[in-house]
């Protein structure tokens, strides 16, 4: 059995699909950004040539185009890992080999600042959706090559990038311990100490379940995330713009699709 046999996914006959609409017109890409946010699909796609964006059902919104040559896909997962678990399954459906996700995140550890970009290489699976895959001692791990490249992309565009563990949460306020709704539960109330003590560097919804389901299915992945508050440093944030990760993460596509063997 070749590697790919093994890792291939199966064919889901009888679930709807809603992406499939991407491939219209024969266009194929075997690359993919994907990110929550389906607002970020226009902007995104200026970086693009012959960029076509489509909407979809349910609010998702994705394009097609080239960046530097290279045809790819965009397209919004929304919150949480059951939108992402069917966007990375639909689009290996479509021939994609390498996806990374461009989202927004919360840090945990001092001195990390709103505004400057974190990549995880790992991260905790405190989301529920990849425990029906594999069980919790699989690791959700990048495909190191597409690590590799994202922080060489960030790098040269002098953009400030941290590098480390993330944790993926099923939920945005009790799962990341946000007072006043960790008060029913002792797990939720010690989640953001017990992940600063680990040294995990942020919060985030849909990366752990990426890298596990991606991992298992033969797809290389990556993740790179625009911080947006400081837990433990007390700094609000949200009003930052996720086009500069998008535009490393178009740089570390290209770069790594041309290290690819064929
Ligand atoms: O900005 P996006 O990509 O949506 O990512 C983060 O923001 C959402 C929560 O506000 C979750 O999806 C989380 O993962
Ligand atoms: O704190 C944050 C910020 C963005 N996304 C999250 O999931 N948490």
């Amino acid at each position: 059995m070749t590697v790919d046999e093994h890792q291939a996914v199966p064919a889901a006959a009888l679930a709807p699909r809603f992406f499939t609409a991407l491939a219209e017109d024969g266009f194929t890409a075997a690359n993919a950004l994907v990110t929550g946010d389906p607002g970020r699909i226009e902007p995104v796609s200026e970086l693009l040539t012959d960029a076509r964006v489509k909407s979809f059902r349910r609010g998702f919104k994705g394009a097609t185009g080239h960046y530097r040559g290279l045809p790819v896909f965009l397209l919004s997962h929304g919150i949480g890992a059951p939108g992402i678990e069917r966007a990375l399954i639909e689009l290996k459906e479509l021939g994609v080999r390498s996806v990374i996700r461009v989202g927004t995140t919360g840090a945990l550890q001092e001195g990390i600042e709103p505004g400057t970009l974190i990549v995880n290489d790992a991260a905790v699976r405190l989301e529920g959706t990849s425990l029906n895959y594999a069980r919790p001692e699989f690791p959700a791990a990048a495909s190191w090559d597409m690590t590799a490249a994202l922080v060489e992309a960030a790098r040269a565009r002098q953009q400030t990038v941290h590098v480390g563990t993330g944790a993926t949460t099923s939920s945005f306020f009790a799962g990341q311990g946000r007072e006043p709704f960790t008060k029913w539960n002792a797990a939720a109330a010690g989640v953001l100490d017990e992940m600063h003590a680990l040294g995990v560097l942020n919060f985030e919804m849909e990366v752990a379940t990426l890298l596990t389901l991606a991992r298992i299915f033969g797809v290389r992945a990556g993740a790179i995330c625009t911080v947006v508050n400081n837990r433990v440093d007390k700094v609000p944030g949200w009003e930052f713009s996720t086009l500069d990760a998008a535009q490393v993460a178009l740089d570390a596509l290209v770069e790594a699709d041309s290290a690819v063997v064929r």
